[in-house]
């Protein structure tokens, strides 16, 4: 029965009806087309998403990680981006959003740059070098609990994740807001900050994205 469905089952089930397999521009069109349309859901959405477009385009990133997979909407619209050689790390606690993710993923085809990291960002950061083989990253998307965004941005200093020029571009500035995130990093001397405004995804409410550069 559709309604015992969940949300992002719907989302998962009308990509897989409408969208054209391998094709993730198709993907990405596809769940905005339904979320602004149907159901809305808290993916970047495309206004916002052609701000990160541009952002990762000038970064040129070979290793980048997200933190707060959801359906799998922006790892879809990054990896598409991504040069073949190129990989994406996205971590997500959620089994059930991340089971949906890895079917979107592997339905726009970009299962061999993109890998789903299963469990809170907290436990998972630490364990990229070792375990995920990174040495630094070049790009960070910030779209998970946004009380999150500064333990986890100085979690990745800690675990020496970043280097001189590393990219942080972290969603939802005004809505739902990160007021403690955009105080801590506006007033740390390593990071270089951008905001850009835009709106939320889907709808007339303002929002906007803020871009930090790791100085080192
Ligand atoms: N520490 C964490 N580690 C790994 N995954 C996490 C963590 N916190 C949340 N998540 C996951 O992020 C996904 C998406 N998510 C993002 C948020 C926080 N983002 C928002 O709440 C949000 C809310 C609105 N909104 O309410 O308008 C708009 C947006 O663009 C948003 O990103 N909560 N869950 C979910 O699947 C969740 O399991
Ligand atoms: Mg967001």
């Amino acid at each position: 029965f559709i309604m015992d469905q969940s949300k992002e089952q719907r989302i998962l089930n009308f990509v897989l009806q409408n969208a054209v397999r391998g094709d993730p521009q198709s993907v990405v069109d596809t769940i905005d087309k339904y979320c602004s349309q149907k159901e809305w859901a808290m993916n970047v959405g495309d206004e916002k998403g052609l701000i990160l477009d541009k952002i990762l385009e000038e970064a040129k990133p070979s290793t980048s990680l997200e933190l707060g997979t959801y359906c799998g909407y922006s790892a879809v619209r990054m990896a598409r981006l991504l040069k073949p050689s190129a990989r994406l790390l996205t971590i997500e606690f959620n089994p059930k959003f991340a089971a949906i993710a890895k079917q979107i993923i592997e339905f726009a085809g970009v299962q061999e740059k993109v890998k789903i990291l299963e469990g809170p960002s907290e436990e998972i950061i630490p364990q990229l070098k070792k375990k995920h083989e990174v040495d630094t990253l070049d790009f960070v998307f910030l779209d998970h609990w946004k009380e999150r965004y500064t333990p986890d941005t100085i979690l990745l200093q800690e675990c020496g994740l970043l280097r001189k020029g590393t990219v942080i571009l972290a969603d939802n500035i005004i809505c739902p807001g990160a007021p403690e995130f955009i105080n801590y990093i506006r007033n740390n001397s390593h990071f270089v900050c951008t905001n850009y405004p835009s709106h939320l995804e889907y709808m007339k409410v303002k929002d906007a994205m803020e871009k930090a550069v790791f100085l080192g």
